[in-house]
């Protein structure tokens, strides 16, 4: 097994009156960004802090590596977190507090400079943390946990109270940290956001997984919902050739007719068969936002 793996597994956490996480399996593969979805009060919290051992289940388990974090050799080294945006003593400078962290984790101080210039704090180091803005403060948990320069980054809803500038200066860094082979766990509930950043998404809802796998394939599972957008001269023969099957036509403005249904493929096919000229022929997929929306829907509204 990948040193970066992380494997989900029938995890479940009940508290008093709620099921937060509901017998919950998903992996999340190293070199990847994996984006962690779900509607406010989905359990996306409560998952990743069993993960990092900080709640305990009611069943199940999450590992990293094949380990339960508690039974990592060096966790520090094994995995950086940033649960919430960074809290750090007011009068102390950014630089001071990642040397205070590193002592106390057993690091370099030397690693310090290195984590400060990765988030592009450098500049910033020696001001103190209160003159910090939230930005600078989720650089700086960024930084704290890129310490150990650990295998997995765990990053809980990162991109809250960024501005455009700092979201973008977040995804180059997540993509390029994936792309060096770390495994990167991001929740969000931004789902345009993630559709950008993300290479896999899983969506859960009220506890429970809704859908697992890379972005394309979950937006292909919806196909259901997927379009074909036309442009034809003669609309009426090739509604003719397509009658009797499953599509269904319906007009658009400026002469488009979209098909739902079938695939564009099929209405291609149609069009040939029947000897229909088309001028356009393209595949309509609703954005991440409308799937999102249509498979939590009514789940959101559990709790
Ligand atoms: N310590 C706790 N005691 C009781 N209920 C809790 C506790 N922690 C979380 N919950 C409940 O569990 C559910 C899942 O919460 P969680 O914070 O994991 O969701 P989330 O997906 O992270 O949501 P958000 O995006 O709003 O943070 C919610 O109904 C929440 O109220």
């Amino acid at each position: 097994m990948s040193d970066g793996q992380i494997v989900v597994s029938g995890l479940t956490k009940q508290y008093r009156r709620v099921r937060a996480v509901d017998n919950l399996s998903f992996e999340v593969q190293p070199g990847r960004v994996t984006g962690f979805l779900g509607p406010n009060g989905a359990g996306k919290t409560t998952t990743l802090r069993m993960l990092l051992n900080l709640v305990k289940p009611t069943a199940g388990t999450a590992t990293i590596g094949g380990h339960r974090y508690a039974d990592l050799h060096d966790p520090i080294r094994t995995v950086g977190a940033v649960l919430e945006a960074s809290s750090a003593h007011k009068g102390r400078t950014g630089r001071n507090h990642l040397r205070v962290v590193a002592a106390s984790a057993g690091l370099p101080a030397s690693r310090v400079d290195d984590v400060l210039e990765l988030v592009g704090l450098t500049p910033a180091a020696k001001r103190k943390f209160k003159g910090y803005s939230l930005g600078m403060r989720q650089r700086l948990g960024i930084a704290a946990a890129l310490l150990g320069d650990p295998q997995v980054l765990i990053l809980d809803e990162p991109a809250n109270g960024l501005d455009p500038e700092g979201i973008r200066w977040m995804r180059d860094l997540l993509k390029g940290l994936a792309a060096g082979g770390r495994t990167v766990l991001v929740s969000s509930h931004l789902l345009s956001e993630m559709q950008i950043l993300a290479d896999d998404i899983v969506i859960i809802a009220a506890g429970q997984l809704v859908r697992q796998g890379s972005v394309s394939t979950v937006m292909d599972s919806m196909s259901t919902v997927a379009r074909v957008r036309v442009r034809t001269p003669d609309t009426e023969k090739l509604t003719e050739a397509l009658a009797g099957g499953e599509a269904t036509v319906e007009p658009g403005p400026d002469g488009v007719i979209f098909i739902s249904g079938v695939d564009a493929p099929a209405v291609g096919a149609a069009a040939l068969g029947a000897g229909v000229l088309l001028h356009e022929l393209v595949t309509e997929r609703p954005d991440l936002e409308g799937v999102f929306l249509e498979l939590t829907q009514g789940k959101a509204a559990i709790r």
